[in-house]
């Protein structure tokens, strides 16, 4: 990513949390000038401090980019610090789960052009996914501007409509909590069958780790991969009947956890 427009104006970032500071990280990595970059946080960390950012002060007049990470509970409490930007040429872009565009609107006014995103933690490394979506204020440009800064950690994808944005959620933007809680419980299985928890962590990190890189550059589909692994009659036959039966395995456990996950996200929203 290019960061020179950003950095001519700024870019203010709403909340430095888990994923807040998720994305600074991944900007930082790819070169964004910390001088560029104001952070408004109650209780910056030492960490923040040291990246050379500048925390607090007053918001700059005309910021390129507002990027709002605090939690849904938060927003009506945060975000007014930064209406002073709003209905102008500053591109909101925020990340957080449920809040719908119309709620910035109402804050920041109605000509605002508003993005909502929804990131996922492996951003902090550049291999985070984003599905995106903007307002009726938000231009071509805005989109782009907004994909850019995004895409500097990791992919992004374009939704169709508002609608997707809990389903997203669900999936992309809570998932790695269920792929790291996989890893615990994998680990945990491997100690129940005589493992030191020591090696079976190593094990349980390195196959997910592998599997996923496999899973992004394969040209089979995690179908086919499965397959791959699975002799007839063999010990991961014996594992996926468990797994894959309907209602006690994955697929029924991953439908309801998906399903709790998007419908959190319609409260949120509320
Ligand atoms: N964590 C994740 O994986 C993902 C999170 N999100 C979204 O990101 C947003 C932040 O989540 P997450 O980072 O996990 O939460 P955190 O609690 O880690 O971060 C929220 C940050 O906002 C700060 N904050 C609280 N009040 C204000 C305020 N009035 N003004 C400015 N900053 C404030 C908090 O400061 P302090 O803690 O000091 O009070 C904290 O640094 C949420 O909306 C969430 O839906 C989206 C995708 C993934
Ligand atoms: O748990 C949450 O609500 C946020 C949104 C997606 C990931 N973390």
């Amino acid at each position: 990513m290019d960061f020179k427009a950003i950095e001519a104006r700024g870019l203010v970032l709403l909340g430095h949390g888990k994923m807040g500071g998720a994305l600074l990280s991944g900007w930082l990595r790819q070169g964004l000038n910390p001088q560029a970059v104001q952070v408004i946080t109650p209780h910056p960390s030492e960490a923040l401090k040291a990246t050379g950012v500048r925390i607090g002060g007053p918001v700059p007049s005309d910021a390129a980019v507002a990027v709002v990470a605090v939690k849904p509970q938060k927003m009506a409490g945060a975000l007014p610090q930064l209406a002073p930007l709003g209905g102008g040429r500053t591109l909101f872009v925020s990340v957080a789960a449920g809040i719908r565009l119309a709620a910035y609107e109402a804050v920041l006014g109605a000509g605002t052009p508003v993005v909502r995103a929804m990131p996922n933690t492996p951003a902090a490394i550049g291999q985070g996914i984003t599905p995106i979506i903007g307002n009726a204020s938000a231009s071509e440009a805005d989109l782009t501007l907004a994909e850019g800064l995004l895409s500097a950690v990791g992919q992004v994808v374009r939704l169709d409509a508002e609608s997707q944005m809990d389903a997203v959620t669900a999936v992309s933007g809570s998932g790695p909590a269920y792929v790291f809680h996989l890893i615990e419980t994998l680990a945990a299985a491997g100690v129940a069958e005589g493992l030191s928890p020591e090696l079976a962590l190593t094990l349980a990190r390195a196959t997910v780790a592998g599997a996923g890189a496999l899973a992004m550059q394969s040209p089979d589909d995690p179908a086919q991969l499965r397959i791959n692994v699975t002799s007839p009659g063999g010990t991961t036959a014996a594992a996926l009947a468990v797994l894959m039966e309907a209602e006690t395995g994955f697929p029924g456990l991953l439908n309801r956890a998906v399903h709790a996950a998007a419908e959190r996200g319609r409260e949120l929203g509320k």
